[in-house]
């Protein structure tokens, strides 16, 4: 794994163990995780989230959408606060009670990140450098997302599952863009997708 208990400070694994421990709180009354991965949140969810942060820009405005329960936005953030305290967050997400949470784990975690409930496709775009989403779209209508968000010379950190080969062939129909398939640590057919300079074709 990219991220493993032994390459964070123990501040960041104390913060990461109160996200864990939030997220099975909530989870309980609304839907943040599927019930089956419960039984290993920090595999199934956390270190998968994590595994992204090494492969971003480091770049001060990042933005996650459909962000959920947080992944990977919040595990992002937390990973973020120690070494470069004033990258900004913004989650989008149009969920309310979802949204909720999202600024509980953000105000008991000091985060500096922030929450837009909206559509994706009616938020202000919010000119991002890095651009995260997990388990939201197919990648055609990501890279839709990514254009109203993304900035020009933006990163796009797309963490799809195994159909992700597929995805990239369809889309190439519409779209052209620079791409670089990470192949991920926590699922072997799952790839993040780092995605340039989009455009329509
Ligand atoms: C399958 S969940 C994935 C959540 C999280 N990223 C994760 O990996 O666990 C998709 C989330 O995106 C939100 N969502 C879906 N479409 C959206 C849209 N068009 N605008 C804003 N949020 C959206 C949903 O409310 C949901 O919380």
């Amino acid at each position: 794994m990219t991220v493993q208990t032994s390459d964070v400070s123990r501040e960041t694994l104390e913060r990461l163990g109160r996200y864990h421990d939030l997220l099975l709180k909530w989870s309980s009354r609304i839907n943040l995780i599927s019930k089956s991965s419960t039984f290993d949140v920090w595999n199934r969810h956390i270190w998968d989230s994590a595994q992204v942060y090494r492969l971003a820009d480091s770049k001060m405005r990042w933005a996650d959408l459909g962000s959920g329960g947080g992944l990977p936005g919040v595990v992002l953030a937390i990973l973020t606060k120690e070494n470069a305290p004033d990258t900004t967050f913004t989650l989008v997400e149009s969920d309310v009670r979802k949204a909720t949470f999202l600024r509980t784990v953000i105000r008991e975690l000091d985060l500096n990140a922030t929450v837009i409930v909206s559509r994706i496709e009616a938020a202000t775009p919010l000119d991002a450098q890095v651009l995260t989403a997990r388990a939201l779209a197919d990648l055609s209508d990501l890279l839709s997302f990514a254009q109203r968000h993304l900035s020009p010379d933006g990163q796009a950190l797309f963490l799809k599952g195994e159909t992700w080969e597929k995805e990239v062939e369809t889309a190439r129909e519409s779209w052209s863009f620079e791409l670089a398939a990470h192949k991920s640590k926590t699922n072997p057919n799952a790839a993040i997708l780092e995605v340039r300079e989009i455009e329509r074709v």
